[in-house]
């Protein structure tokens, strides 16, 4: 169903007479601007409807009974999700206009960030990730599908200020122009923004490649392969915001994962999602994996290698095998004035036994404690037996036994030691004695994945040992003193650890466990009925109310938690889905971390093989994704350069073809920006060199005091050996790996921290050092020159590595 009241704009193409252009371009300005703002005053009067809710609303929580806590909690959970859709959206409300032919129909659609009904529930505005939408997206001049026209509408904050028309008039276009690149006027001028240290979101432009990657199926791996710049980020966001719009009632309540390289990158791209309309996604960094830790230290390239291998896994399971004991010579244990003996058979055998159950560690260790005390029980009862028996015997042997005590004594031979209620006493008693407990902590303890791990890197002697057996060439490397603070690359050790150990699952928390499920059910039967009796089950149309999210958030009455909230403080947690940007980053112990998580194997893998910059990062996709699902994941390239102007690109290409010959460059669109060069001088050059680089990227330098996200950054990339140096002689600019620093008009980044993150203006310092320093041979000096998007500078006191002749030394 199209928007018919839309007054039919010619777009200006067909307005050639004199004098005609200019009043036809105000007139459809006057026009859009009418539609835009009906499309905003509809927007706030949802927001103050949502506003009004939430305030009216009982308060959720806190006594009353249940029936009643959910009635509040379905009004107010409803209005807060819609009022922090609503808030995100200001920006750029409504950027598309798309016309059908006549022919088709001839209705006109407004695409927008999300959708708005008008008061008799007509659409006014298409949410961008609906199927009405798509055309705005995919119609070409080659294949205009049945559009007749897209306008793209700029917007400066609620006033249009630009219009851009493509009209889809076949005969009048030649090839070259139809295998252009789709809205190329509105692309390019969204490209030539300065950059604010955030990512924007692409949601106006979309291009074709980009929007299948975009809407593809939510089901299996999609790979996402493209060089720099090509916006596997963008579309990969834009890929989450839709599959949330799409796939609402699975994604809503098992949430989805975006997996990011490091902390100031996620800083980088988290304002992109609420922009288009979702606010409960969960970002994490592979050190945030694992809940109640925040690793961000990097380790040395050897030992990320080692911890990364797979072999790392075997490692890890012998560890855990290697803590589940048998004494030599048998357990005694001195108890009760009495030496209690376990002979090493039966220890041998409460292992094998305890080890054979298809459970973590720290669960089969009750088996194995309760085989254990059995046997020291029996034990005991025996060396009581005796200290009776051989008096007994003694008088037996005399021949004195009176005829009462003969028959007890013959009575006796067949009974066992201990019937079962004295046998438990006993072991239960025996439990309690700390000597007891400690010799059998000692052969199977209760272990957390920290003890694990620390114990065993701590131990030069057993890494060797067991490194051996489990395939680690080198153990050398892991060895470090127990209170080493954790490393990003150990994050998934500890995981795996943690799977392999398990918690206590003592009979109580099963019981516990029990218990909060049937009353989870209890709470969602309620929660469905009140759904239904409040009639929030028509606005869920949207997908904003889920009875059984409803019930899990508000079961305790607390706080409602938000499923990203929820889902990132449990190790356990299965995702609807998981987003891993720079994906070549991660190791294969990290992928097996990462696989965990989302069981039914729905992922977006996105990243460039090309740029591998880490030692234990991927060489091929089939390398990490063979292992999990063989011959089943699907790959999607992009080929066209968004951030890189041509000239910089040539640069960059050189470099490519140098480290990885075999690796294709994407093609630039852009073909702007001042000539990069080579400037050879010293480090204390750089604070001037920086000065003159931030003038010519900050448009008004002056409306920095005011605060607030101004347009243009730099940053100053540098080989780690350099950069204590860099920053010495930049004090004003901000260093390195926190997500304040992109904040700052101008950063020091060494290149694995620049991975992912743009700016206009970039200096390079010490290419050759960048190049030694890169552990898979040079990768790290390409990301690092593609990082800009308007200038380079190179800046070096040696000789200029022959792979950057292109560049003019001034
Ligand atoms: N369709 C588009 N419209 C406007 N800008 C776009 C579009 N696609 C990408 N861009 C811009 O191009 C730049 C690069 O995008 P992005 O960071 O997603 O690329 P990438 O492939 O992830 O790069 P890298 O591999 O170097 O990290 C960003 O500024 C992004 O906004």
């Amino acid at each position: 169903m199209g928007l018919r009241q839309a007054p039919d704009v010619k777009p200006e193409a067909e307005n050639v007479e004199p004098g005609g252009r200019e009043e036809a371009r105000r007139a459809a300005l006057r026009t859009e601007q009418e539609q835009v703002s009906r499309v905003y005053a509809r927007l706030d009067q949802e927001r103050a409807r949502a506003e009004a809710a939430l305030r009216e609303a009982p308060a959720a929580g806190g006594g009353g009974v249940l029936q009643a806590r959910l009635e509040s909690a379905v009004a107010t959970d409803e209005a807060a999700r819609r009022l922090a859709r609503l808030g995100g959206v200001e920006h750029g409300l409504c950027f598309g206009r798309i016309d059908h032919r006549s022919d088709a129909g001839g209705d006109t659609f407004y695409v927008g960030r999300i959708g708005l009904r008008d008061e008799d529930h007509e659409p006014m505005l298409i949410d961008w990730r609906a199927t009405a939408a798509r055309p705005f997206y995919t119609a070409t001049p080659g294949a205009p599908g049945t559009l007749a026209r897209r306008r793209h509408l700029h917007l400066r904050h609620r006033e249009v200020v630009r219009l851009d028309d493509e009209v889809f008039d076949l005969e009048g276009l030649d090839e070259a122009e139809r295998s252009g690149i789709v809205g190329e006027a509105a692309l390019l001028a969204t490209l030539r923004r300065g950059r604010t240290g955030r990512m924007s979101d692409v949601v106006a432009t979309i291009q074709e490649e980009q929007d299948q990657v975009i809407r593809s199926a939510l089901q299996g791996v999609l790979v996402v392969q493209g060089g720099p710049g090509t916006g596997k980020t963008v579309a990969a966001l834009h890929r989450a915001a839709y599959l949330l719009y799409t796939y609402r009632d699975v994604l809503e309540r098992r949430g989805v994962l975006v997996v990011g390289p490091n902390a100031t990158f996620l800083r980088y791209i988290e304002q992109v999602l609420p922009g288009l309309g979702e606010t409960d996604v969960a970002l994490a960094t592979v050190g945030e994996l694992y809940p109640g830790l925040k690793a961000t230290a990097a380790d040395e390239p050897s030992v990320a290698v080692v911890k990364g291998g797979l072999p790392m896994a075997a490692l890890i399971e012998a560890a855990v095998r290697d803590r589940q004991r048998v004494p030599e010579g048998g357990l005694e244990i001195e108890s009760d004035g009495l030496t209690l003996r376990v002979e090493p058979e039966a220890c041998a055998l409460a292992r094998d036994r305890a080890r054979a159950l298809p459970v973590p560690h720290n669960v089969q260790r009750r088996r194995f404690v309760h085989d254990l005390l059995e046997a020291l029980a029996l034990n005991r009862a025996e060396q009581y037996d005796r200290i009776i028996d051989e008096p007994l015997e003694e008088i037996t042997k005399s021949g004195q036994v009176p005829q009462w005590l003969q028959e007890l004594l013959d009575e006796a031979v067949d009974e066992p030691l201990m019937d079962e209620a004295e046998l438990r006493l006993a072991k239960e008693a025996m439990w309690h004695e700390p000597g007891i407990r400690a010799a059998l902590d000692a052969l199977w303890p209760e272990l957390t994945p920290e003890q694990l791990l620390a114990d065993l890197f701590a131990d030069p002697e057993t890494l060797a040992r067991l490194g051996a057996a489990a395939g680690v060439r080198e153990t050398a490397p892991l060895h470090r003193p127990r209170n080493a603070p954790w490393t990003v690359s150990d994050v998934p050790l500890l995981d795996e650890a943690a799977e392999l150990l398990g918690t206590d699952d003592s009979a109580e928390r099963a019981r516990s466990r029990r218990a909060a499920e049937r009353e989870r059910r209890d709470a969602e039967r309620y929660a469905r009925e009140v759904i239904e009796a409040t009639g929030a089950a028509d606005m869920n149309a949207g997908g904003v109310v889920d009875a059984e999210a409803l019930a899990e958030q508000h079961r305790d009455g607390g706080p409602a938690l938000t499923t990203a909230q929820r889902a990132a403080a449990d190790r356990e947690w299965a995702y609807g889905h998981v987003i891993v940007d720079e994906a070549q980053e991660l190791s294969e112990m990290a992928w097996r971390a990462v696989m965990r998580r989302v069981p039914t194997r729905s992922l977006t893998v996105v990243g460039d093989i090309a740029q591998t910059g880490s030692a234990a990062g991927a060489a091929s996709w089939g390398q990490m994704l063979d292992r999990y699902v063989p011959g089943r994941w699907r790959e999607q390239r992009l080929m066209v350069n968004y951030r890189t102007p041509a000239a910089i690109m040539k640069v960059a290409e050189d470099v490519l073809a140098a480290v990885a010959p075999g690796e294709v460059p994407p093609v630039p669109v852009r073909d702007d920006g001042a000539p990069p060069r080579a400037v050879a001088m010293g480090v204390d050059g750089l604070p001037d060199l920086v000065r003159s680089e931030l003038a010519a990227v900050v448009p008004d330098a002056s409306a920095r005091a005011g605060g607030g996200v101004e347009e243009g950054r730099l940053a100053v990339i540098v080989s780690g050996a350099r950069h204590p140096q860099v920053l010495a002689a930049l004090p004003d600019a901000a260093a390195g790996a926190t997500p304040e620093a992109l904040d700052s008009p101008a950063v020091v980044l060494t290149a694995e921290e620049a991975k992912g993150l743009e700016f206009d203006s970039v200096v390079v310092v010490d290419p050759a050092g960048i190049l030694g320093e890169s552990p898979k041979g040079g990768q790290d000096l390409y990301v690092a020159l593609t990082r800009a998007t308007r200038r380079l500078t190179v800046v070096h006191d040696g000789p200029l590595p022959t792979m950057l002749s292109r560049l003019a030394t001034a």
